[in-house]
């Protein structure tokens, strides 16, 4: 007893300070200054320079037998009997919980060790992200799981044709015939080399020469059969992108390519994991589903055509999310420009503001906002109590402001604006669906405010060209789609025509149009010269209205331009892309686009989209100044779009546009790096049989409690740290309580202890150990751990394919090497660690060995398998 009161002696150290604490009456004190003697290991010296409290530390109370050495299990299991005592002194102590939240600091002098590397190694590899406490039960995530798939299935077989049932249909090798000279390939075996040509050559065993392809690696020149170059080379990049690598694989050196290969694999499933929780994070916010009323079925026969059956499924899909399913929905409906968007809208809009609720459309131009609005009026003129307000910069700022307090009071029911209507004025009062028209030409900002409303209320996108990582998750299936891929019936393909710009041509394709009393766009890229376009059709055509549209237009004059043409008095619209997307004006056939290299591919779809949208021919004019000054990457993109001139190609113009812009537009930087390290084609290979395998790829957490730690090791803390610690038991207990809780609890309280500490004693460290490997353990699905004569044996539900990827998931080749599966145990065996930790002797040499070294190394073990865990779904 004496010695845990004895303090330590003064003189040996610098003061250490740690904050103040007030003692309970009952508690002991030692005075007003407490210090420790330099050698022990659980002073804080930097932190002594720093903190000037005068610290007062209680004592902890204890009978005269009480031993000078607590084991841990001691420790713990005193506590319920010493709560009272425990109560003396934890009123107004500090829980290592409730300390400052700094959590994310490294306790200074402790970086080196094996728990601060793990601490490091979990928030690199693991990110920010931290797991909470699991919500989601296995019955739950199958469900969602399943419903990926089949989206996913959906998703494929509608964009690119893929039979049902599989990944069928997909190749992405590369057809060697259409490689150019230099060009980069991956052969997935040797890796990353350059195109030569293709060339007959007499193998080793024939007399006849076969034609082979050439191709260069970094320590020479190889040649495969054609045949075998069909099946195993893939496109390093795709075709219009200038992406180098870093370097050529060598032939010579297949394991370095072997590395970079499972790297990119585990990336890759690392992306797909990622994806799916963000998803599932989104699937788990509620809200009450809404009612299905027969006024929904009155309002859909009010819709004046007979829906396409791509319509009817969209319908049906919107209005399962909104009555059936009780979270919000995020649903992209994806549809070619025409085909039909808007219904499913008006639908969705009708069936949440029957429940009392505000929907808001959000239009990229004050141009098609008018005509949502329009269009919207009209569909709902039938419900005089519905009110429709458009918020728009045509209005004074009274009539805004009278509108903004509408819209708070909730009397406004369906609100039509642009991206004005995100801005923090806007206060909504019960707003309970947005849909965004052509979210892809917002900027970062507005994307982020829109992603922002996703989590709370119902979101439904509608897109023509969608942005490639639209398509892309709506692809694999992590986001709601719907596609409309048919065209309402007696559409008529739109006539592109491209060609140099000739007044003539110009002339005579507007003849055309006028003669058969239809109306004419005709689009500029740029506001300069609209002019000079009108001086020579006002020449041209002298009885015909033409009149000039573009957004720096007074908003009257704008809106009043737009109106005539809409209704006919204006034959010939000369503009900007304002008139880009969306709009929908029957009698417009005809489309003149003046330097059509200055536009964007999914722009000139768009524009295209303009005309053709009833049942009449029309035409799109596409004029360039002159070949010549066109570049290759501008010349690429004409030709997609004159290529895709049929109905409802949308989908492969996205691609091509993607193709073309380059993949760093999909992904985030990380991913671009994975990309590169492996090529685009291979990564999508992977990508795609990670997202079919998503299933297979989980990994099902056991309760902590039930993880059996066979060692047989209670080291004893030394009493002086006992006695440092303010609250032993305490400490103890809530230890185990966060190792119970998840591994960022206990990281947590870990770096807490050693900021008020220091680094632990020896002891206290393999205490700590202990808790980390019943942690990692629970999270890995690792139901007991013992030793068994050369091998550590550790019990688990993972599957082969999880230990597979586990496996590759390792960055330590001597771990790779001494893990083995089987019958549902995960065995290390000896042999490597044997020489690291220089024992000699062979037999039984796992029960020889000190009981903390043993420790450490399944310490060391399951910090590599847990670098795993954010490549696998955990449940
Ligand atoms: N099933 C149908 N049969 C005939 N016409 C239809 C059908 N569905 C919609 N339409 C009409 O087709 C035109 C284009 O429809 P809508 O404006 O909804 O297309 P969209 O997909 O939104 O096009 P965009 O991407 O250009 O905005 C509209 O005039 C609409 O009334």
């Amino acid at each position: 007893m004496a010695s845990l009161r004895t303090p330590l002696s003064i003189s040996q150290t610098p003061l250490l300070h740690l904050p103040k604490f007030h003692c309970g009456n009952n508690t002991n004190t030692w005075g007003a200054c407490l210090n420790v003697p330099k050698k022990a290991c659980f002073t804080h010296k930097n932190k002594l320079k720093k903190k000037n409290n005068v610290v007062v530390i209680k004592n902890v109370i204890r009978s005269s037998s009480s031993p000078s050495k607590l084991s841990f299990e001691e420790l713990a299991s005193s506590s319920s009997s010493s709560s009272s005592s425990s109560s003396l002194y934890s009123s107004r102590a500090i829980s290592i919980s409730k300390l400052p939240a700094r959590t994310r600091e490294k306790a200074d002098n402790a970086d080196n060790d094996a728990i601060s590397l793990l601490h490091e190694r979990i928030r690199r590899e693991h990110g920010k992200r931290e797991l909470g406490p699991r919500t989601m039960d296995s019955e739950e995530a199958d469900k969602y799981i399943k419903l990926v798939k089949e989206q996913q299935q959906r998703g494929l077989q509608k964009l690119r044709g893929a039979t049902p049932g599989g990944g069928g249909g997909f190749s992405y090798k590369v057809d060697p015939y259409t490689l150019r000279s230099g060009d980069y390939v991956v052969h997935k075996k040797v890796g990353i080399g350059r195109f030569v040509s293709i060339k007959f050559d007499v193998s080793k065993d024939s007399s006849e020469p076969i034609e082979y392809v050439f191709i260069e690696y970094g320590d020479g020149m190889a040649k495969l059969p054609v045949k075998q170059a069909s099946r195993m080379l893939y496109r390093y990049s795709l075709p219009n992108e200038t992406k180098r690598p870093r370097s050529l694989s060598k032939l010579n050196d297949t394991a370095t390519w072997e590395k970079r290969r499972i790297k990119g694999k585990v990336a890759v499933q690392k992306m797909v994991v990622d994806l799916m929780e963000l998803y599932l994070h989104r699937l788990k916010q509620k809200r009450p589903p809404y009612p299905k009323t027969s006024a929904m079925a009155e309002f859909a026969s009010q819709f004046p055509f007979r829906p396409t059956p791509d319509q009817n499924q969209a319908f049906m899909d919107v209005e399962r999310d909104l009555t059936e399913r009780d979270n919000p929905m995020d649903r992209l409906i994806c549809g070619d420009v025409g085909f039909g968007k808007t219904e499913v809208a008006l639908r969705a809009i009708f069936c949440v503001i029957s429940a009392g609720k505000q929907a808001m459309i959000l239009a990229p131009t004050i141009v098609l906002a008018k005509q949502h609005y329009d269009v919207i009026s009209e569909r709902f003129s039938r419900y005089p109590h519905i009110e429709v307000g458009l918020l728009s910069r045509f209005q004074t700022k009274a009539e805004k402001e009278n509108y903004l307090q509408m819209i708070k009071h909730g009397h406004l029911d369906i609100i039509v604006g642009t991206h004005s209507l995100l801005g923090n004025r806007v206060v909504y009062g019960k707003l309970g669906l947005l849909v965004v028209d052509e979210e892809q030409r917002f900027g970062v900002k507005q994307k982020e405010k829109i992603a922002s409303f996703k989590t709370s209320i119902d979101v439904l996108t509608l897109s023509a060209t969608p942005i490639p990582r639209t398509l892309y998750l709506a692809l694999t299936g992590f986001r709601d789609a719907s596609l409309i891929s048919t065209p309402p019936p007696e559409r008529v393909p739109i006539r592109t025509h491209l060609s140099a710009f000739i007044k003539e041509k110009v002339k005579l394709a507007i003849k055309h149009e006028l003669d058969r009393d239809g109306q004419v766009f005709y689009v500029l890229p740029r506001i300069k010269g609209l002019e000079e376009v009108r001086e020579f059709l006002e020449e041209s055509f002298p009885n015909i209205d033409i009149a000039i549209a573009h957004g720096k237009q007074y908003s009257k004059q704008l809106e009043d331009t737009m109106e005539r043409f809409a209704q006919g008095e204006i034959k010939i619209l000369i503009c900007t892309n304002i008139v880009e997307s969306g709009l929908d004006i029957q009698n417009a056939n005809t489309i003149i686009v003046q330097d059509v290299q200055q536009f964007g591919l999914a722009q000139l779809y768009q524009l295209r989209g303009r005309v053709g949208r009833a049942d009449k021919e029309a035409h799109a004019y596409l004029f360039y100044p002159d070949k010549s000054m066109l570049t290759d990457q501008a010349l690429e993109r004409l030709a997609a779009l004159e290529e895709c001139c049929e109905l409802g190609q949308g989908f492969q113009l996205a691609e091509r546009d993607m193709a073309i812009r380059g993949f760093g537009n999909i992904f985030g930087e990380q991913q671009t790096g994975d990309v590169g390290n492996v090529g685009i084609d291979l990564f999508f290979e992977m990508l795609f049989e990670s997202l079919s395998k998503v299933d297979e790829h989980r990994i099902i957490s056991v309760p902590y409690q039930s993880v059996q730690l066979e060692l047989n090791i209670n080291p004893h803390l030394p009493s002086e740290y006992i006695n440092y610690l303010e609250n032993p038991i305490e400490i103890i207990n809530e230890a185990e309580r966060t190792a119970e809780e998840d591994i960022w609890s206990l990281m947590q309280f870990t770096e807490n202890l050693r900021r008020h500490y220091g680094k632990e004693p020896f002891s206290m460290e393999i205490l700590l150990k202990k808790l980390y490997v019943k942690r990692m353990s629970a999270d890995l699905g690792i139901t007991r751990i013992y030793a068994s004569r050369k091998m550590v044996v550790m019990e688990t539900n993972i599957n082969k394919k999880v230990f597979r990827l586990i496996i590759d998931s390792l960055s330590s080749d001597m771990y790779r090497n001494s893990l083995v599966f089987e019958d549902g145990q995960i065995k290390l065996t000896f042999t490597v660690e044997c020489r690291l930790i220089s024992f000699s002797s062979q037999a039984e040499l796992l029960l020889e060995l000190p009981r903390e070294q043993l420790l450490n190394w399944i310490f060391q073990c399951l910090a590599e398998l847990y670098a795993a865990l954010p490549a696998l779904i955990k449940y």
